[in-house]
């Protein structure tokens, strides 16, 4: 399992107008790994995660997944999966139809199958309990579990966090960390931003740090 180098970067470079905001970078990730980015507001962390994620592309660089180029920014392609910081859940829809939505729309799934294929994972999560309910009815960790659920039914190898601890209370922060190593164990391979550096350490096995490229 690890030795697989399932995601790298060869000088990434990205600018918004005249402003470079990633600059030649350089990352490699095993399978596995958890990379927390930590660095000061503006440094790019959340442009360097959706360039990873493939919301916004790159100006110059590669990527590779196990060797092989790949483009991040191919929607065919559901290698990285995403679990934004507000969640963006679909209010109208049950936690079952959320996590649900996508096998059924993107995968062309039935909605029995793509039912069963949400049952370990609803478990995994524990969130089975919940899965009736709609976003208005949960917590803030509950809302967060079902995005990373919906973010697994796409079968990522790679899962993508904006800030994931910023919108818990402190007490749930363990409980998040509980959740990135068992998905770990499973051979996830994670990818965080954060402000909290204590939680980016204690949880990840490399840090990136990035700096405002000054002009
Ligand atoms: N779509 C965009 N168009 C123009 N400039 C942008 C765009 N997105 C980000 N920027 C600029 O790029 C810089 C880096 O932004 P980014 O959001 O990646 O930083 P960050 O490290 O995540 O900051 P924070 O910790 O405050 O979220 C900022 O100066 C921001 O204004």
């Amino acid at each position: 399992m690890s030795g697989n180098k399932v995601l790298e970067l060869k000088n990434i470079s990205k600018s918004f107008g005249t402003r470079k905001i990633i600059d030649k970078l350089n990352l490699s990730l095993d399978q596995g790994d958890i990379l927390s980015i930590i660095g000061p507001s503006g440094a790019g962390k959340t442009t360097l995660l959706r360039l990873i994620a493939g919301l916004e592309s790159a100006d110059s660089g590669k990527f590779l997944h196990n060797g092989k180029e790949f483009d991040p920014t191919d929607r065919n392609n559901h290698l990285v999966g995403m679990v934004f910081q507000d969640y963006n859940l679909f209010p109208n829809l049950s936690v079952m139809d959320n996590i649900t939505l996508a096998p059924i729309m993107v995968n062309k799934m039935s909605k029995a199958e793509a039912e069963k294929a949400a049952a370990p994972v609803l478990d995994q999560l524990d969130l089975d309990k919940f899965k009736t309910l709609y976003p208005y009815q949960l917590s803030g960790g509950q809302k967060q579990r079902v995005a990373i659920a919906r973010a697994l039914q796409m079968k990522p190898e790679i899962l993508c966090y904006d800030e994931p601890t910023s919108a818990l209370d402190p007490e749930l922060v363990g409980k998040v960390k509980d959740i990135f190593l068992k998905l770990k164990q499973t051979g996830m391979t994670q990818v965080i931003i954060t402000h909290d550096h204590q939680f980016g350490k204690a949880v990840a096995d490399k840090i990136l740090k990035v700096e405002p490229i000054e002009k």
